[in-house]
């Protein structure tokens, strides 16, 4: 097989197991660097030499431009698990759109149809599906981020308006601005920086944004998988990237190959058809508040081991390599700790213990009572229904249907040991693990563009959290995905003052036109 066939077919192939061979990247190198001098010599010297730094002055020339279309979109209040903020979050989408026409890039919105909330049909967020040139030389990268968040109110504890964005101490607080307006921004940014300094993109990009991220991106799937793959959407994608994540620390940047899955419950009692005077009625009827806490009592330990018969079977074996991963990764459980305020970490605080059990063991963590009367004050009230809610992050191996089932076996164990004459229903919403291959030439092109912006190697690392959409643009595409962080550690996605840091977010902005820049010089 000659040089030029193995990179075709190297490029081309879908990287299902974890690790290539390093014979295959040695090629690629020597055929990337001759493929560089032979055909744009002058061309690719000017271009490292001078267009990213060009590049760069642009973007510190506008960091004002930037904080105030941030401050633009965290003002959107694109709440997608509460459907009073539906219209915030179609809202949402047309902005963007405007936002993409601006760029260049045509657009359309495909909708996705409806959800079902107690027994309600309720329109979901249309996805927003963008192309920005065409050029048969050039390598295409999909573009995916998410234009949702998590709910956010004042009075949770945020010391501003949670929407409106906030700059303190060299931070941009508000809901959103890390997870994931500020890194979706980012994109438009570092395609604008181009134009600004009047060269074209190194790239041609897709793009897909959806509004339905944070609630287990309903309908997306569908599109992806039903229309935009048979319509050849993925036909001319060469790699996709993703900024919906953090670094792990505060000060090295890493670039993510995997993520835990989730598998979200909703485990429902009912003891009466509406709630009840507990002076009244207290003490002649079987509660159903007292029944959800016995459940969701037998679910995990103190120590966070979780006692679903079965759950741990099926998570992927530790291999030695992987065990060496761990060792040589920038984490400092004691400032981790710290930025948090426990008195104690799980895991003895032992930093390999701590990274395997946030990346590659599965966790069960209890979430909230709907129903339940947790607003101040000494209500007296028996609540008529109230529904518990729960996840388990999924690890690679553990297939949800699988784990549904497990856990569905066991609650009604447990509630047939209850005993109690009360109604219990459970229902379950779950996406898969991912995880990709850091070895490709994808991931060492974007180690390059972080090497320039950061001055340090960045960690290859995983990731606790869950991008439900992740596996499926890997399936639909056959193509390497990467995660490319923007924000911090201790941004507090999904917490009381969310915020990212103006550093992350400039030089982050940096970071994306310089990856821009070494895709484009990977061989088509
Ligand atoms: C990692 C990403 N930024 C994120 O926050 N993902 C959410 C996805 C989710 C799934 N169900 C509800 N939200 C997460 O990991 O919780
Ligand atoms: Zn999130
Ligand atoms: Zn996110």
């Amino acid at each position: 097989m000659t040089l030029i066939n193995t990179l075709f077919r190297y490029s081309h192939f879908r990287l299902t197991a974890n690790r290539v061979s390093s014979i295959a990247i040695n090629n690629l190198k020597a055929q990337h660097k001759s493929y560089s001098i032979d055909l744009k010599k002058d061309q690719v010297k000017m271009a490292s030499e001078k267009l990213l730094p060009q590049i760069f002055k642009f973007v510190d020339q506008n960091v004002d431009s930037y904080k105030k279309l941030l401050k633009e979109a965290v003002a959107i209040p694109s709440v997608s698990c509460d459907v009073t903020y539906r219209d915030d979050c179609i809202r949402m989408v047309h902005w963007m759109q405007d936002k993409l026409k601006e760029v260049g890039a045509t657009s359309e919105l495909r909708d996705v149809g409806f959800q079902t909330i107690d027994g309600k049909e309720v329109k979901l967020p249309p996805v927003l599906v963008g192309v920005l040139g065409n050029d048969s030389k050039k390598n295409t990268i999909c573009i995916y981020g998410h234009l949702d968040v998590q709910p956010a109110l004042k009075s949770d504890g945020w010391e501003t308006e949670p929407f409106e964005l906030q700059e303190r101490n060299g931070k941009l607080y508000g809901r959103g601005s890390t997870d994931d307006k500020g890194p979706v921004l980012g994109w438009l940014h570092a395609i604008n920086a181009y134009k600004g300094v009047g060269e074209e993109l190194p790239v041609n990009l897709k793009f897909v944004f959806e509004c339905m991220e944070e609630s287990g991106s309903e309908g997306l799937d569908a599109l992806l998988i039903e229309q935009l793959k048979p319509e050849g959407f993925f036909n001319t994608v060469d790699y996709v990237c993703i900024s919906d994540n953090y670094w792990l620390g505060t000060t090295k940047p890493c670039i993510t190959y995997g993520l835990r899955g989730i598998s979200y419950y909703f485990l429902e009692v009912e003891c009466a058809k509406m709630d009840l005077h507990s002076g009244v009625y207290g003490g002649t009827v079987h509660e159903a508040m007292s029944d959800l806490i016995y459940l969701m009592d037998q679910l995990v330990d103190k120590d966070g081991k979780i006692l679903i018969s079965g759950i741990y079977d099926s998570v992927a074996p530790l291999t030695e390599n992987e065990k060496k991963l761990y060792t040589t990764i920038d984490f400092d459980p004691e400032a981790y700790r710290k930025s948090i305020g426990a008195d104690k970490l799980a895991q003895n605080g032992v930093k390999e213990q701590l990274l395997m059990h946030r990346w590659r063991y599965p966790s069960l963590s209890l979430h909230g009572i709907e129903g339940a009367a947790f607003q101040p004050g000494a209500k007296t009230v028996i609540p008529g229904k109230v529904i518990g809610k729960f996840s388990i992050r999924l690890v690679p191996n553990q297939e949800p249907e699988e784990i549904e089932q497990l856990v569905f076996d066991y609650i009604n164990k447990k509630w047939k040991e209850r005993g109690s004459p009360n109604k219990m229903r459970i229902t379950a919403q779950s996406g898969r693990a991912w995880t990709e291959n850091p070895d490709h030439p994808h991931y060492q092109a974007a180690a390059r563009a972080t090497k320039l912006i950061y001055q340090t190697d960045p960690d290859m690392s995983r990731e606790g959290g869950s991008i439900p959409v992740t596996i499926t643009l890997q399936e639909a595409s056959g193509k390497n995905v990467l995660l490319l962080p923007m924000g911090a550690g201790d941004d507090m996605a999904h917490s009381q003052n969310e915020k990212i840091n103006v550093r992350n977010y400039i030089e982050g902005i940096k970071l994306f036109a310089a990856y821009l820049y070494e895709v484009g010089k990977l061989p088509k």
